[in-house]
This record gives structure tokens, sequence and C-alpha cells, in this order.
């Protein structure tokens, strides 16, 4: 292994499995740290974590777990993948994840970089931009567990971090590896501003020789020709089995999503009061499931207004619980039943369906949307997408691209 990632949710690290797999690598996605020796042809390991929500001490020895195995397997490089929005709180955990892994692994400036041009988070003037959006005006001041109120990353990263934070600027970027290398001094967590592809390019060249580097996707672009790999789409198998879509996301992109697909499609909605009380029955979801003739949609997803209701009246982490426990235990029982394709919209929503089914690893297909890969655990096709990922009809095309070949 040359490359290791440790992912701090689900999505995530299906979103960066992607980017490492279409630059030309050979990447599996873990979930959690194995038990085993990876492929020794591997050339990246991407672990996926359940830690950006989980308290800090937790998210620490996990991530600092991850890490050890990954060096064992042989990576020279690891990458903390966070989110392209940094969604965090004041407490963490990307800050004291990233002092935890810098200390563990000597690293001196470490790179921190959000930016994913595709998806349209840039980092400028130390700022995260969403589109034309400052960060926290973009929508993610709503997020039920990280809202992300301040788009300034300097500012964030302090609050979260004991080392020095400082800035990498735009115009040190855009004059290429070179100019970027010799601005990566000091002991120190660095903003990268970076607006294009081709800035993370070069960033990516510039990093060559780091032990640690911090980001988005999009942290990755460069990276593999630094290991001399070329592009190229990665393999799939068609997948015809039953299809479900589940969605715990309530971003502004998934929420247009579930509309689109309601329309078209037999909907179940969760309701969070019913969901704290364990009022839903799985046997009967399943039969639900059963019973329909066009692929069906389960979903939490709701408005701000609905979450703060159910967050006031129970705590936003107890309602999340509740919701999360429902699809991780309907997830393997309606693969029991049949079910052999599943798109999971949100990414705490993905680790807990994820890790209900008890996946160990998942094998990298071509792109659903940008960001978004085709997975493979066994018979079963899945997409996990990132609250803010994807088209308005996402959860139809993802669905046919699995039965699609490449
Ligand atoms: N109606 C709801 N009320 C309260 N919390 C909800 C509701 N619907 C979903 N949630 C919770 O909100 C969180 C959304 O996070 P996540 O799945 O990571 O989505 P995203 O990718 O948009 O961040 C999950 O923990 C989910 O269980
Ligand atoms: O970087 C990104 O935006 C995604 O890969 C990601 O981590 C998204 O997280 P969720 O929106 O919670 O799915």
């Amino acid at each position: 292994m040359k490359l290791g990632v440790i992912a701090d949710d689900f999505t995530g690290a299906s979103d960066i499995g992607l980017t490492l797999a279409e630059a030309g690598m050979t990447v599996t996605q873990f979930i959690g740290v194995p038990d085993g020796a990876a492929d020794a042809a591997l050339d990246a390991g991407v672990i996926a974590l359940k830690s950006r929500t989980a308290p800090v001490d937790q998210a620490i020895a996990a991530s600092l777990a991850a890490c050890d195995w990954l060096q064992a397997q042989g990576a020279g490089q690891i990458v903390f993948k966070v989110c392209s929005t940094f969604d965090s709180t004041p407490q963490g955990n990307i800050g004291p994840v990233l002092d935890a892994l810098a200390a563990h692994l000597g690293a001196e400036a470490v790179i921190v970089c959000p930016a994913f041009p595709e998806n349209g988070r840039s980092v400028y003037q130390g700022h995260l931009f969403v589109g034309d959006a400052l960060l926290n005006e973009s929508g993610m001041q709503h997020h039920p567990l990280t809202p992300m109120t301040d788009a300034d990353l300097r500012r964030v990263l302090s609050a979260q971090s004991a080392r020095d934070v400082g800035h990498v600027p735009a115009h040190v970027v855009q004059q290429g590896a070179r100019a970027i290398a010799a601005a990566l001094h000091g002991r120190a967590h660095l903003i990268t501003d970076a607006i294009t592809d081709a800035d993370l390019i070069a960033i990516g060249r510039a990093a060559k020789h780091l032990p640690l580097l911090c980001g988005g996707s999009g942290i990755a672009l460069g990276l593999p020709a630094n290991f001399d790999r070329l592009p190229k789409t990665p393999d799939w198998a068609p997948v015809t089995g039953p299809g479900v879509v589940f969605s715990g996301s309530c971003s502004i992109a998934t929420r247009q999503q579930v509309d689109v697909y309601a329309a078209k499609a037999p909907t179940f909605q969760i309701d969070a009061d019913r969901a704290v009380m364990g009022d839903y029955q799985i046997a009967d979801i399943v039969a639900w499931v059963a019973a329909q003739n066009t692929t069906p949609m389960i979903h939490a997803s709701a408005d701000p207004a609905v979450v703060k209701t159910a967050q006031d009246r129970y705590g936003a982490g107890v309602a999340a619980h509740a919701i999360e426990t429902f699809f991780a235990r309907l997830a393997p029982a309606l693969v029991d039943a049949g079910v052999r394709r599943l798109v999971v919209a949100g990414g705490e929503t993905s680790g807990a369906v994820v890790t209900g089914l008890g996946a160990s690893a998942l094998r990298i297909g071509p792109r659903a949307a940008a960001g978004v890969p085709l997975l493979r655990s066994g018979p079963t096709a899945l997409a996990l997408k990132s609250g803010n990922f994807g088209g308005p009809d996402f959860f139809a095309q993802a669905l046919a691209m699995m039965q699609a070949s490449a």
C-alpha cells in the first residue's frame, strides 16, 4: 500500500475512494480497521470511520488505530478525509484528530484543504464557499448534527486545534507546486486556498513528501500522479435484483431528490417521534417493500423546522440515533429478503446502514455522480450519497446505473 486514507464518515470514504480509483489507483474502502492484512497489490486503502460526530476521545483513538494499520500495510502518506463543508463542532472532531495524527506521524506543516470544485466547494482567502455562498449561508448552518456557522476555516480550525493555524493564499497556490512547497514550513495546520482542480493537482504535487494531509476528496486529485498512476474507469458488473432507496439526510439537495423520487415511487416517511418511541416494526416495513411494484423509498428527510422540533423534544443525538438505528436494523432485513440494490442518502445514515449490514470492505465502482461511486459488497450494490451531492434525479439514476455495465 502506498497511500492510506482515514475518512471520518462512510460517504466521504467512498467519495475519496472514487477520486483515487478514477486516477488509476487500486483502492478498497474498509469499514473500520480490518482484522487482517490488506491485499499486497492494493495501492490505496480507505478506512471508513463513523468518527465525525463521535465523542472526541473515541474519534482520536479510532483514527490512530486506523493510521497504525495503514502504516503497517506500507502506506507512506496518510490523508485525513473530512467533509468538503468541513462538518464539525467547536469541540471537534477535525482539529483534535488532526493534532493527534500530526503528533503520531511527526508531521510539521499539514495542508488542510476541503475544496472540491466539481461539487462547487472552493477555498479562497481562507474562507470556504459552496457555489457562490459562504459556508454559513449555504444551508449548512442548519445541519442537524454539525451546523456550520462560520466560513473562515482559519477561525474554525483554530477553535478546535492546539496547533498554530496558518494560511497558504491563492496567489501562492496559483504559482504552482514549487511555490506551494516553499510555503509549507513551521509546525502548523495550513488552510490552503484552492479554486480549481488545477490548484488541487498542484497541491498534490507539492505534497509528495508530506506524511499527512487533510481535506475533502479534492485533496487526492493530484496524489496518484506522485505514484505514476494514470486515469481509468473503475470496473462494474451489473446487479439486477430488487432495490430500495433510504434517506436520512436533511440537506437541501437531498430534500429535493426525495421530492423528485417521491413523485414517481412508493414512499414511506419515518417520523422522528415514532422512531424515538420504537414504534416501527421492521417486519411490517419489509412486507411493505415486498408489496411494491416500483423501487420504493423510505426516508426521514425533513426541513429544518421539523428537525428542530424533534431535537428540542428529545435532543439532537437522541433523535438522530433513533433514526439511524431504525435504518441499521432495516437494511439487513431487506437484504435477507432479497434486496440487492441499495441507495442511501446521508453520511451518518450510510454509516449506520453499512454497519448494520456487517460489511467489512467495499469495492469502488464507477461514478453515479461527482463524489458518489457505485459500490459492491458481496452480491449487493450500494451507493452512499453525501447529503449535498447528486442532481435532482440521483436516486433513479443510481438505481439504473447499478443494473448497467460500466
Ligand atoms: N426528521 C428528523 N429529525 C431529526 N433528525 C433527523 C431527521 N431526519 C434525519 N435526521 C438525522 O439527521 C442526521 C443527518 O445526517 P447525515 O445522514 O450525515 O446526512 P448529511 O449527509 O446530509 O449530513 C442523521 O443522524 C439522521 O438520523
Ligand atoms: O466531502 C464531502 O462533502 C463528502 O465526501 C462528505 O464527507 C459528505 O458528508 P455527508 O454530507 O455527511 O454525507
